[in-house]
Order: structure tokens, then sequence, then C-alpha cells
């Protein structure tokens, strides 16, 4: 497949060309290097999974695609164009918007506000505007609040909308975590460790969401998970990786039968 063609899945849904592309990535702290010439693709409307061991450079690569961290060496591409470096904010505004591992919420503000918050890069009109300028300020309210009930609704989170968000339970608060990097309607939405820390009903949901929110909204997904396990079911393609180098890159049946790949995960002692 080029990276310029469609395909159809099994199951439907159509994957268009490639719209992120990470080229030869290294990233070091110090002496350590926590990725080793890194190469792969994102495609439109996939569901792209890295994962890998304790350790492999998991976060490193999603805090490289999200600006957090720029790599010494190697190239990102978005949208057929090289990336200059970037702040975390302007790789935001450019429609890549993510969720934490550990969860990053404001815990006094209701479910509401928080999600609302996810509404900044829409927002368009300044104090300014909004004081000169009335109505435009209240129609792009009104369109905000449309947009944020329409995910509240569709991520089941109407009864809890006015509870503040420290007195949810965490698999309630991934949710709303999800709720709000997808009200700022993001081209990519990068996920970090969706299924972290969650019991088994808490994962069923939460992966439940991620193929919703693929399929409604056709948003493009990548995400970073430790276990293997939850993510093969719900990938399209899966990177993986061990100690900062790509030991694999399939669709999950490719990766699974592996031999790097299922020597990584059984802890076998690499060279
Ligand atoms: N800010 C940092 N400063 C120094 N070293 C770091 C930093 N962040 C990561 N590392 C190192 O880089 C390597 C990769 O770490 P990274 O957190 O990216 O792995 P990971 O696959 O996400 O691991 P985990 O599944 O445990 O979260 C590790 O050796 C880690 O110690």
């Amino acid at each position: 497949m080029s990276a310029q063609e469609s395909y159809v899945t099994e199951d439907g849904r159509t994957i268009g060309p490639t719209v992120m592309e990470m080229k030869n990535i290294t990233l070091r702290f110090g002496g350590v290097k926590a990725i080793t010439d890194i190469s792969f693709d994102i495609r439109e409307g996939e569901i792209r999974a890295i994962i890998g061991p304790n350790g492999a450079g998991k976060s490193s690569m999603l805090n490289v695609i999200s600006g957090f961290y720029i790599p010494q060496d190697g190239e990102v591409w978005y949208k057929g164009e090289k990336r200059p470096p970037m702040k975390p904010y302007e790789v935001a505004q450019q429609g890549i918007a993510r969720t934490f591992q550990n969860i990053a919420l404001f815990e006094g503000m209701s479910v509401l506000d928080n999600v609302m918050t996810g509404r900044m890069r829409q927002m368009q009109s300044g104090m300014l505007a909004q004081a000169l300028w009335r109505g435009k300020a209240e129609k792009e309210e009104v369109e905000n609040r449309e947009a944020v009930e329409k995910i509240i609704d569709f991520l089941e989170i109407q009864a809890i909308r006015k509870t503040p968000v420290a007195r949810l339970p965490y698999g309630l608060k991934k949710r709303v975590e999800l709720a709000r990097a997808l009200a700022a309607e993001p081209s990519i939405l990068l996920l970090d460790e969706p299924m972290a820390g969650m019991n088994v009903e808490e994962k069923e949901d939460m992966s439940r969401f991620i193929l919703d929110v693929n399929d409604e909204f056709g948003t493009t997904i990548a995400l970073i998970e430790h276990d293997m396990g939850v993510v093969m079911d719900l990938s399209d393609r899966v990177v993986v990786m061990d100690y900062g180098k790509k030991i694999g890159d399939g669709t999950p049946d490719e990766v699974r039968s592996n031999q790097a790949v299922i020597d990584a995960y059984l802890g076998v002692a690499h060279d």
C-alpha cells in the first residue's frame, strides 16, 4: 500500500493516506538513548499503537509527536510538510490533542467545565472582540456548548456533567480526559496508556469508546500502551519498541508472530 493510497478495512472503515511520518528519530537524554533511529507512519483514520516493555521509549516517542521533546536527529512530517521545531501548544493548534498517563484534569472543576477547556483552540474572540462585538462571542459560546454537549452525550457522561472531577472514580476521570481531548476536534488524538490502572470492565469500556470515536468522528488515533493484549483487538497497525529501537511494525497478526517481539515480551536477553 503506497503512502497516498486509501484502503478499506475488514470492518468497513476507510484508512486514508499517510498523515504523519516520523523519519529516523533519535532522542537522547545525556548519555541515555531513549529512541534510536526510528521511522514509522500514521495513516488518516487509523488506530495506530506503539507498544513495548518498560523503558522501551514509548512515552518519549509520544512526547516527540506532541512536541514536548525535540529529537536530536530525525524529522517529523505532518500533512505532507516537514514540521519545524515547535512548542507543544503550537502542535496542539495544528490539531494534535493528547491525554496523559497521570490524569491532568482540573480536579476542583466540574466535568462540563473541564471538557470546555478543550475548546480553547476553537475560541476565536478575545476579550476585546467580546466587548466590542457581543454577538460574535455569544454565537461562538453557543457553538462551543453544542460541540461539548455532543461529546458528553457520546461518551455517556451526562449524569456526571456537573460533578467535580475530584469525586469521580479513576475510569470515569479517564473518560473525561478523553472528552476534553475530543472537544478540541483533533485531526490526531494521542492517548498515553489509556487503559493503565483500569480494571477489566473499565478497560472494555475504554476500548469501546476508542473504537466508537474513531468510527463516528473519523479521528486518527495513536496510542501507547504497555500491555500488548489490550491493543491487539483495537489497532489497525502496531509499532513495537524495545530498548529505544523499533523491533516490529505491522498488523496485530504480523506483530504477534514476530520472533523479536515475542522475545522482548518474554524478556529474552538481547545483546
Ligand atoms: N526526562 C528524562 N531524562 C532522562 N532519561 C529519560 C527521561 N525520560 C525517559 N528517559 C529514559 O529513556 C528511556 C525510555 O523511557 P520512556 O519513558 O520513553 O519508556 P516507556 O516505554 O514509556 O516506559 P514505561 O512503559 O515504563 O512508561 C528509559 O531508559 C528512561 O529512563
